[in-house]
């Protein structure tokens, strides 16, 4: 183990990573030089692979795996690695995966759990510390990692702020005690709401700016979807129950102008992709990871026409990407919409 710069409470945990994606091994490898590391992924034949690589050359090539991270294909042997009170879970699959992960954790023992995902469940609307409350109540600590942090950076050690999010004031401390410290910066939210909805709606505005950048519609262009996203952030944020400042802060702003303006991002590729009339499937194929923009726009969609808060940008994203809306049709519709007061948290549509 190695010391913990810039962290007096740091303590060295038992951690186990569920989802071996590019999210979940940079989280690992980061965590690997402070704490005995487990990564599981639901492939077992790639965790086998990964194991002898070491490397994860699928979603996260060219970072060699530290020593301190083991690669274990064993599902239960992986629980069982961070199962004590001091042990931190953390699921790192994809929105649509964390029911199911759920599911399978229901009768374990669990210390800590976080998850890393961001956006709304398809068919739900739920958001994802809505589901862990559905599927395991409020009997284990458990709270939402999330903020502006691409994979390969944090992976290569580079500078990072995030926030932990949750109820329970030890879990919160548990987390910034394992995570704080180095390169890696972590703040503590009670707003889980807040935190969730900035990240989940975020990945939708950078599908949105991807698509007017690839256009050539210039920073000015740029720059107003970003602030009028933030806008639609906010307001779909604060009908739910969040607080505004959780938007102005890393896990709403901060994410927002990483993924809309950063080529790592794999929501503004999509956008990219949609500007040169891509077909979405070919868009996806070729992306080789998860874009959880694509299905949050039509959850966002449905559950914001439910509670009738107005969000025009989303709409016309989840309208390139599910109703054959050409990308240029999107971009005139949004500059033709009626003229407005510049508010950015009117609840409802005005
Ligand atoms: N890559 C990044 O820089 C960051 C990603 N995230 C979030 O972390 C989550 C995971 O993202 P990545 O690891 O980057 O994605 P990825 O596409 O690199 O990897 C996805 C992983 O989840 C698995 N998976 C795919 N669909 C699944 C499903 N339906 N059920 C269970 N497992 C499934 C895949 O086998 C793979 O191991 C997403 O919600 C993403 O928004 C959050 C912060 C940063
Ligand atoms: O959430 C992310 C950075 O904070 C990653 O964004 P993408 O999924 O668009 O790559």
């Amino acid at each position: 183990m190695q010391d913990h710069p810039n962290n007096k409470n740091a303590v060295a945990r038992p951690v186990t990573v569920l989802g071996a994606g590019a999210w979940g091994t940079a989280v690992a490898i980061a965590l690997a030089q402070r704490h005995a590391v487990r990564l599981w992924g639901r492939d077992t034949a790639a965790m086998q692979a990964m194991a002898a690589d070491g490397e994860n050359k699928h979603y996260l090539p060219g970072f060699p795996f530290p020593a301190g991270l083991a690669v274990e294909p064993d599902f239960d042997a992986a629980l069982a690695h961070a199962a004590g009170p001091d042990g931190l879970l953390i699921a790192a699959c994809p929105v649509a995966g964390l029911r199911p992960l759920l599911e399978q954790l229901k009768t374990r023992a669990i210390g800590n759990l976080v998850w890393l995902c961001k956006g709304f469940e398809y068919g739900t609307g739920l958001l994802p510390h809505q589901i862990v409350r559905q599927v395991l109540g409020d009997t284990v600590p458990a709270g939402a990692l999330s903020g502006p942090s691409f994979a390969q950076e944090v992976a290569r050690g580079l500078p990072c702020a995030l926030t932990i999010a949750s109820d329970s004031a030890p879990l919160r401390e548990a987390v910034v005690s394992a995570v704080h410290g180095g390169n890696i910066r972590v703040y503590g939210s009670t707003d889980l709401v807040g935190v969730e909805v900035g990240g989940a709606v975020k990945n939708i505005l950078a599908i949105a700016t991807g698509v007017a950048d690839g256009l050539g519609l210039g920073l000015n262009a740029r720059a107003a979807l970003i602030t009028r996203g933030l806008a639609e952030i906010t307001r779909l944020g604060t009908r739910l129950g969040g607080q505004v400042e959780t938007f102005m802060g890393l896990t709403g702003m901060g994410d927002l102008i990483l993924t809309c303006t950063g080529d790592l991002s794999r929501n503004r590729r999509v956008g990219l992709g949609l500007s040169q009339d891509k077909p979405l499937d070919q868009i996806v194929q070729e992306l080789g990871h998860v874009a959880e923009g694509v299905p949050c726009a039509k959850a966002v969609r449905e559950l914001a026409g439910k509670l009738g808060v107005d969000m025009p940008i989303t709409n016309a994203v989840a309208g390139v990407l599910f109703d054959g809306v050409p990308p240029k049709a999107m971009v005139a519709r949004l500059l033709a919409r009626d003229p407005r007061d510049e508010k950015i948290a009117p609840a409802s549509p005005n």
